[in-house]
């Protein structure tokens, strides 16, 4: 069947580029390092790339492609910005880019699914993991609505019963009487585990600290993160105390780390059938209150993992691997 062409509304193209991150087709590489904070791209590409052939700022997010130094493979940094809502934008678009012929509006016959690193920071939720940590991503668990909309298959038995053990917590953590006790839906998502296999080979190689576990994905940074700023009542007040009593039992994996964007990444991008996978450096830990806000090393080294592990996925030819098993 013919298929019907992509409004100017469905997908806005201004002047051949996406209309948020203003990219054209050409300008985005199949494997990308997903960054939230704009700052950060410049920082990577003057540290790690060689030489480049796009540097565009639209609305905050800043992309840089060019080639990696030490992978001579082409690589896009792209800003996330902070959250869900925000990535959800981002990746839409570089779903475009990659899969949309832009002079039809029809998606193409074929296209290589993309391989997306989300690279970020976040709040260290097991005490016995140091600030400074880079965090792996075996499953992450959506807290954000965003996520909700995209109705994806689980990806396995593990992520139907993580998403049933925070679902109870949840509503059990919830203030008596909150007006919206017991709505806030967990989803989880999981790392594609060729590029997460690759990931962790690469840090023990490179002899850099890490861990692999679970990360929560919040909508926010404040309340939605057991932070007690505002003057306004909380939903669940006790957010932290409540998350440190999971249990996860077989699954033998705990709580690493809370940040803003891994869930809807790994959700979304699994189910395009892309590879992704997170990691994100410990800055703080939670549970005593530290605070670091020097973490250029750590963004570094997570940026040569992603480098490598890109190399080493394209050396294999490995399909992506989030469709099935645990
Ligand atoms: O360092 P980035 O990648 O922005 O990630 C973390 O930092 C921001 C909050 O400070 C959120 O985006 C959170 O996910
Ligand atoms: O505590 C933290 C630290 C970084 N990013 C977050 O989202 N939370």
């Amino acid at each position: 069947m013919e298929q019907q062409p992509l409004s100017a509304d469905d997908l806005p193209i201004v002047n051949g580029r996406v209309y948020h991150l203003d990219l054209a087709p050409g300008e985005l590489a199949r494997e990308v390092i997903l960054v939230g904070d704009p700052d950060r791209v410049p920082f990577l590409a003057g540290e790690l790339l060689a030489s480049r052939d796009t540097d565009r700022c639209h609305r905050g997010f800043h992309t840089i492609t060019g080639i990696a130094r030490e992978t001579a493979r082409r690589v896009s940094l792209v800003t996330s910005g902070i959250g869900a809502p925000s990535t959800e934008i981002v990746l839409n678009e570089l779903a475009a880019l990659n899969e949309i012929d832009f002079a039809t509006r029809t998606r193409k016959a074929q296209f290589e699914p993309l391989t997306v690193v989300r690279l970020g920071t976040s709040g260290g939720l097991n005490p016995a993991t140091p600030v400074g940590t880079l965090v792996l991503t075996d499953y992450a668990i959506g807290l954000d609505n965003t996520g909700l909309f995209y109705d994806i298959p689980l990806p396995g038995p593990t992520c139907f019963v993580l998403e049933e053990q925070l679902r109870t917590l949840l509503k059990g953590a919830a203030a008596p009487g909150a007006r919206f006790g017991g709505r806030i839906v967990p989803y989880c998502a999981r790392s594609d585990r060729g590029l997460l296999a690759a990931l962790a080979r690469e840090a023990t190689e490179l002899g850099i600290p890490h861990a692999r576990g679970i990360t929560v994905s919040s909508a926010g940074f404040f309340a939605e993160q057991g932070r007690g700023v505002a003057r306004t009542g909380s939903t669940i007040p006790a957010l932290l105390d409540a998350l440190a009593t999971l249990d996860t039992g077989k699954i033998g994996l705990r709580l690493e780390n809370m940040e803003m964007e891994a869930a809807f990444v790994l959700h979304f991008l699994g189910g395009l059938g892309y590879r992704a996978a997170a990691v994100c450096a410990v800055i703080n830990q939670r549970q005593n209150g530290s605070f670091v806000a020097d973490f250029h090393r750590q963004m570094l080294d997570g940026a040569r993992l992603a480098l490598r592990a890109f190399r080493t996925l394209a050396a294999n030819h490995q399909p992506p691997g989030n469709a099935t098993g645990a």
